[in-house]
């Protein structure tokens, strides 16, 4: 056969199969006959299905249950059936297998190319399979990338064979006590998890308070939820030194890497626990991508989809950009990707993109934190003269009602030149499904005389947004 003849053609050539990839190839070729195949390494679905959301909310969501049953009088004490709580994980992850998610792909009009892609040229991607194949695919209209990201290890993290996220949401085998290393989403997240399943859990962050992105009020709340379940937060702590007894790198994901784990703290403490979980960040998956073989290095992906500095047959969606490493956020910029791929430049979609599309995100603590566009020090940052309003959210006697317990607050931060929200966040329960009035508000830049006019159900938690407004008239 000839080289030519090895080639395969399709109309898009997607690397990277997780929700932004597989977003993008749908939209690109739904209803019309154009052809697009996905290349996937690992599992069709991505980190997101397998390793990071859906394991993660489908642990942490009946332990939200189990917090509001135990703090409503009228229930009796609920029981975490460690086993069951397992089992329900691996049910959300399709006990990592992908069938379903092929299945779809196949009806959807896709085909999947199993193997490790690489561009080798304009329009070119080269697929290594696992049995040492190679395959060459060319894309007649345009090439996607959306590989995702990975965990950052920092040193002196990287000899013990430690945790990642991978280890968390995947744990088979809960060790006896774990250190928790990191502010950010994850380690509250998976802390939280883990001190449920049993584990002595140790929470280590760096700086003066959790969650670093969220508003300064946030953190407090997310502290005191974490030492309610019996974990052990210690701000504003750095680790000089780690070592431990017969780390195993390849020991399973999500059983205990190796023997105990030695961990010194600035202050000559000194730790020692049965596993460590690192969770300090995740960076863009670009390596061996073979950028350069199209003249791009990894720093020009970066918070760009389309247009320059790429060529215009490639774009990029999801975690690899960098943009906003939210799964809600790669699906995002797949659904604007594949419309423009497909030339629907029509579609209401494309005809009316706002300049700053207000970034939502949800942290599955106890309580819950939610967010939306900017902060008050990001506005402020920006030259904005911002107007900023707090309320407990207890001051709507619906959101008293979730939980006997409930606690929390909410802040809006409003442009004052323009009399329109910037920014909002929720802390308290269930406010996760609350975030949305306020991204449509700053989407839809609704003036907060108008926002007035908005009338939130009696006795809902939605009735927060009262207090707020009453205190901008
Ligand atoms: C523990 C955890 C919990 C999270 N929870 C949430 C949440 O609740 N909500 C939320 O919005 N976000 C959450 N995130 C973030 C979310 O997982 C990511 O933003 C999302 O997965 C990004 O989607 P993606 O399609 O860009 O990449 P991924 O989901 O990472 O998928 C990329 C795919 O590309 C494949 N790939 C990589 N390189 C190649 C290559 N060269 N060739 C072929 N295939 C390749 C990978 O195997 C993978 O399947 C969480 C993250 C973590 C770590
Ligand atoms: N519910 C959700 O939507 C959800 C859940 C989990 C993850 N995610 C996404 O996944 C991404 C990755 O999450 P993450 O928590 O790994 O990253 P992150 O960037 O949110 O937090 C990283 C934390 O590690 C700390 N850190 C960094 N380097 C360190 C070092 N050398 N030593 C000690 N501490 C260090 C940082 O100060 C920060 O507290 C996030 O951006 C988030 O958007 C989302």
């Amino acid at each position: 056969m000839s080289d030519a003849e090895q080639v395969e053609e399709f109309d898009v050539v997607v690397i990277g199969g997780g929700p932004a990839g597989e977003n993008a190839a749908d939209y690109a070729i739904r209803g019309s006959d154009r052809t697009a195949a996905i290349v996937e390494a690992e599992l069709l679905g991505g980190e997101c299905s397998y390793w990071a959301c859906m394991p993660s909310k489908a642990l942490l969501r009946p332990l939200d249950v189990a917090a509001s049953a135990a703090h409503l009088g009228g229930l009796s004490e609920p029981v975490l059936d460690r086993d069951a709580l397992l089992a329900r994980r691996d049910s959300w992850v399709s006990n990592w297998k992908d069938t379903g998610q092929v299945k779809w792909a196949d009806g959807a009009g896709i085909t999947v190319v199993r193997g490790r892609g690489r561009l080798a040229g304009e329009r070119v991607v080269e697929v290594a399979g696992s049995d040492g194949s190679t395959r060459t695919l060319r894309a007649r209209s345009a090439v996607v990338l959306a590989t995702g990201s990975v965990a950052v290890i920092p040193e002196p993290y990287a000899g013990l064979a430690p945790w990642t996220s991978r280890d968390a949401t995947a744990v088979t085998e809960v060790p006896e006590s774990i250190a928790v290393i990191g502010g950010g989403v994850v380690a509250v997240e998976a802390a939280r998890w883990l001190a449920a399943l049993g584990s002595d859990v140790t929470l280590i962050v760096r700086d003066d308070r959790l969650l670093g992105r969220a508003e300064d009020v946030v953190s407090d709340f997310v502290v005191k939820g974490l030492q309610d379940n019996g974990v052990d937060v210690r701000l504003s702590t750095e680790i000089t030194d780690a070592t431990r007894v017969d780390a195993d790198p390849d020991a399973s994901v999500g059983t205990v890497h190796g023997g105990p784990v030695t961990l010194t703290l600035a202050d000559g403490i000194r730790l020692e626990v049965a596993e460590v979980l690192v969770a300090t960040g995740r960076r863009p998956a670009t390596d061996d991508l073979g950028l350069e073989s199209v003249g791009l290095s990894a720093e020009d992906l970066r918070g760009v989809t389309s247009g320059d500095p790429l060529p215009a047959w490639l774009h990029t969606v999801g975690d690899v950009n960098g943009a906003a490493p939210l799964t809600h956020w790669g699906k995002y910029q797949a659904r604007l990707v594949g419309r423009r791929i497909a030339g629907d430049d029509d579609a209401a979609e494309l005809a009316d993109v706002p300049n700053d599309v207000p970034v939502p995100q949800v942290v599955f603590t106890d309580p819950q934190v939610a967010w939306v566009g900017m902060t008050s020090a990001e506005a402020r940052e920006k030259g904005l003269t911002v107007t900023v309003v707090d309320t407990d959210y207890t001051s709507a006697s619906g959101a008293g009602l979730l939980r006997d317990d409930a606690t929390g607050t909410c802040r809006l931060v409003v442009d004052t030149d323009r009399g329109v929200l910037v920014g909002a966040t929720f802390v308290g329960p269930e406010v996760a499904e609350l975030l949305h009035s306020a991204t449509v508000a700053i989407t839809g830049e609704v003036p907060v005389a108008r926002l007035h006019h908005a009338v939130p159900s009696y006795p809902t938690a939605s009735e927060v947004w009262l207090r707020l407004l009453d205190q901008l008239t």
